[in-house]
């Protein structure tokens, strides 16, 4: 029965053309990119393997046929990265999940197309858990920004190489080639279109720059007679007209993704001096008001993160700091000023609702978000999007037998369903009882042995039927035993096979489900001090969404 389960999803997914993907795998220096391609091939990683600038690997995964390009370490190579990228149907970012200071750095160099984390290193005891990298590479937003699938996959390349765990850079692997498959056609058209462009835009952009340079000097020989503000704008406008030739080079779609991060921090920065220049005028026409200049101060001094808040404080007081000191004195440009705050808070609340809104359109998929993100948080949706023969099979099986058992079940305890068959099963267990002279020494009865299977067959039917995960398999095995003890007792009783037939198929098809149940079984291998730790981590733990 399982060679024929097997079988025919072998032969479902035998009916499908075979599909070339190319995935880029990238990430930091040592993160593990190299043993994690040896990890999906399972290869042991030779010794003093020298780094090469990109290897080419070529692999079977079900119907698709992989090219995995392995880049070096981003910070070595960035443009050869963005070179790759353009070929490659999807992402996968390898990340230390040990080394919580690279994570920033690898935060910037996330975009575009399906992106698999694998957070790898989850063998390190100071690993940080998947939640933990959605929230530090803040892949929420890098993804309502690109409009991209992404899935996080905590994995160990180290144990997937030494067969130790259950390879789950393959399982990482095989959610991105099915992500691709997702809108294959799109992706391919995105792929050809990238190459296209890359060669023209690489020599646009060094025409561009020589523009903005000589943009920027021009600026400089201004400086001697304008204003700091005209300098700036100078700036701004030298870098908008490198945008907008960029911008009609490549398409706003079909930009190639190793420059949006680029690009949105540059716009940022711009609005961010913008903003400066507003401030300062505003605190200049408030005499006395030094703690916003002070602030402003700071804010510059800080990282961007910080600049921006510094910002809001200053533009947008927040309560905390009204409540404080109430300005002395509220006069005409302070109020034009509030207005202004006000006009800026409605537009932010504007964008922070379109982005909740994108944010549910882009969803991030984590092992490990299905424990620590907030149940019914946005940020997850689960794998069963893109469920394979498997998975289907393991439905269609519980979700079958466990309303075979609920009747079976209810057959034996009450004669509402069938009258006839109620009295049927009475006169089975009376005779499997006088079989079994031992039952009725243990106080065992005809009426008590077939309420205690009908009660097993209804709850382990129902918990089949409509109850996820492990207690399923829990059930499948339990019912697994009752069907052996019914066997057992037509044996006893010599039943000819007819009547014993149907608990036959039944037992199969259980044993069949609890088979193909335990290989697909995506359980981390982790002992009980990791689940521990995982807990303890989970209180301490930051809200995502
Ligand atoms: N503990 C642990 N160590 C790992 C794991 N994966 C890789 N390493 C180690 O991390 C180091 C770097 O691994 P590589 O696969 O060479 O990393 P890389 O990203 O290819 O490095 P470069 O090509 O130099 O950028 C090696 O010493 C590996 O043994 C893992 O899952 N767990
Ligand atoms: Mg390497």
């Amino acid at each position: 029965m399982f060679n024929l389960t097997s079988r025919i999803s072998n032969w479902i997914s035998k009916c499908q053309p075979i599909r070339q993907v190319t995935v880029l795998i990238t990430g930091l220096s040592k993160a593990g990119k190299t043993s994690t391609v040896r990890a999906i091939l399972r290869v042991p990683l030779e010794e003093k393997e020298e780094p090469e600038e990109c290897v080419h690997t070529e692999l079977r995964v079900d119907n698709f046929l992989v090219t995995v390009l392995e880049g070096g370490g981003a910070s070595a190579a960035p443009e050869a990265w963005r070179h790759h990228c353009c070929e490659a149907h999807g992402i996968i970012f390898v990340v230390d999940s040990s080394d919580r200071t690279r994570a920033e750095e690898a935060k910037n160099l996330l975009a575009g197309k399906p992106i698999l984390v694998l957070a790898n290193k989850q063998d390190k005891r100071n690993a940080m858990l998947g939640n933990e990298l959605i929230e530090i590479l803040s892949l929420e937003k890098l993804i309502s920004q690109s409009q991209s699938l992404c899935h996080v996959e905590p994995c160990s390349a180290l144990l997937d190489m030494r067969r130790c765990s259950d390879r789950k850079t393959m399982l990482g692997l095989r959610w991105l080639l099915r992500a691709v498959l997702l809108d294959y056609h799109k992706f391919c058209a995105r792929v050809a279109q990238d190459c296209r462009q890359t060669v023209n835009s690489e020599e646009g952009e060094r025409k561009k720059h020589k523009k903005a340079e000589r943009g920027l000097s021009k600026c400089k020989e201004a400086k001697k007679v304008n204003t700091c503000k005209t300098r700036r704008y100078c700036k701004q406008k030298a870098q908008a007209k490198e945008k907008r030739t960029t911008e009609k080079n490549t398409g706003d779609k079909l930009r190639p993704t190793g420059n949006i991060l680029d690009k949105e921090n540059t716009i940022n920065m711009i609005k961010r001096k913008k903003q400066r220049v507003k401030m300062r005028k505003n605190v200049k026409r408030r005499p006395g008001c030094k703690e916003e200049e002070e602030a402003e101060e700071r804010g510059m001094e800080t990282g961007p993160e910080q600049k921006e808040e510094g910002h809001s404080y200053a533009l947008l007081p927040g309560d905390s700091m009204r409540s404080k000191r109430k300005p002395k004195r509220v006069n005409e440009t302070f109020l034009e000023s509030t207005e202004n705050s006000k006009r800026k808070k409605g537009k932010k609340e504007k964008e922070k609702k379109n982005m909740t809104t994108v944010i549910k359109k882009n969803k991030i998929n984590s092992a490990e978000s299905r424990v620590y993100i907030r149940p019914g948080s946005s940020c997850y949706s689960g794998p069963q999007k893109m469920a394979s023969p498997r998975t289907i099979t393991i439905v269609a099986l519980s979700f079958a037998l466990g309303l075979f058992f609920v009747f079976m079940g209810t057959i034996k305890l009450t004669p509402r369903l069938s009258k006839d068959a109620y009295s049927e099963m009475k006169r089975a267990y009376k005779s499997y009882a006088k079989a079994l002279p031992g039952l009725k020494k243990m106080g065992i009865t005809s009426v008590l042995l077939r309420k205690i299977i009908g009660t097993l067959e209804l709850g382990c039917g129902v918990v089949l039927t409509l109850v996820p995960g492990r207690p399923k398999d829990m059930a499948n095995f339990l019912l697994l035993l009752v069907m052996l003890a019914v066997l057992f007792f037509h044996q006893l009783v010599g039943d000819p096979l007819k009547r014993y037939a149907h608990a036959l198929v039944f037992g199969i098809l259980l044993t069949c489900r609890l088979l193909i149940a335990r290989q697909n079984e995506e359980r981390p291998e982790r002992d009980e001090s990791r689940q521990q730790h995982v807990n303890a981590q989970e209180k301490n733990k930051v809200k995502v969404s």
